[in-house]
C-alpha cells in the first residue's frame, strides 16, 4: 500500500456529468451461474436502454477477461481480485455519468456487497438471475459444463467452486419458463420505478 497520495478535487464533478447526459448513472449488476442468461438479459436491456437515449456500457466476464483481467484465473482468490476490479471500474463509469451493466458471476457475496459499498444509496442493483444449475447445464452454450464434468476444466462455479446465491437483491429473475426477452422487461420496469428511465 503506497502512503503520501493525494485527493484531487475537479471543478467539473460526478452530479455536473450525470447533468449533462441527462441520466441517473448507476450500476446493473447481474450475478449467476454460467449459462444462467446474465449476458443474453443485459444484452436486451442495454439495446433498450440505447434506445431510450441513455449512455449505457456492459462489461461482461468472457470479455474483460481477455483484457483489464487478462491475468487472473478461476481460483478463489482470483475472482475476489476480477469482482474487486470490475467493481472500481464500474465506480468510475458511474462517476463519468453512465449507466453500467455487469454480467459476471460473482459468486461471493463478500465481494458484490464490497461492490455495493463503493456506490451512493441506490446506485447499485443487484440482480439475481436465478437459473438453477440444472436448466444451465442443460443449455450448456459454450459446451463447460460438459467439459468441467469430464475433468477438463477445474473450479467450475456451480461443480467444484461455489455460488453464494444473493439474499438482498433489488430484483430476482426466478426460473419460471419467461423468455430472456420477457426479463429485460421486467428489469426495464424496475427501472422505471426506480427513475431510472422516464
Ligand atoms: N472455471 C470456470 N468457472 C466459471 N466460468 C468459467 C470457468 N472457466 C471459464 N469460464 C468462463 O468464464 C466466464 C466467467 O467469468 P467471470 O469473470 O464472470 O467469473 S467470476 O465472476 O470471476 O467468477 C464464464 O462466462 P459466463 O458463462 O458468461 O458466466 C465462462 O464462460
Ligand atoms: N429466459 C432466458 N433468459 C436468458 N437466456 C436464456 C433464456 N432461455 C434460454 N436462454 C439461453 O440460455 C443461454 C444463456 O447464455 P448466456 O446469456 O451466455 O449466460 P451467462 O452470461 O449467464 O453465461 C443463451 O443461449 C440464451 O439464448
Amino acid at each position: 500500500m503506497v502512503t503520501n497520495i493525494l485527493w484531487h478535487q475537479h471543478d467539473v464533478d460526478k452530479a455536473r456529468r450525470a447533468q449533462a447526459k441527462k441520466q441517473k448513472p448507476c450500476v446493473l449488476w447481474l450475478t449467476g451461474l454460467s449459462g444462467s442468461g446474465k449476458s443474453t438479459v443485459a444484452n436486451l436491456l442495454e439495446k433498450k436502454l440505447a434506445e431510450n437515449g441513455k449512455h449505457t456500457y456492459l462489461l461482461d466476464g468472457d470479455n474483460v477477461r481477455h483484457g483489464l483481467c487478462g491475468d487472473l484465473t478461476f481460483s478463489d482468490k482470483d475472482r475476489v481480485e476480477n469482482i474487486r476490479r470490475i467493481g472500481e471500474v464500474s465506480k468510475l463509469f458511474v462517476d463519468a455519468g453512465i449507466i453500467v451493466l455487469t454480467a459476471f458471476i460473482s459468486p461471493f457475496r463478500t465481494e458484490r456487497d464490497f461492490c455495493r459499498r463503493l456506490l451512493a444509496d441506490g446506485e447499485f442493483v443487484e440482480i439475481f438471475v436465478d437459473t438453477p444449475i440444472e436448466e444451465c447445464e442443460k443449455r450448456d452454450p459454450k459446451g463447460l459444463y460438459q467439459k468441467a464434468r469430464q475433468g477438463d476444466i477445474k473450479d467450475f462455479t456451480g461443480i467444484d467452486s461455489p455460488y453464494e446465491a444473493p439474499e438482498n437483491a433489488e430484483i430476482t429473475l426466478a426460473f419460471s419458463g419467461q423468455t430472456a426477452e420477457q426479463s429485460a422487461e421486467q428489469l426495464f420496469d424496475l427501472l422505471k420505478q426506480k427513475g431510472i428511465v422516464a
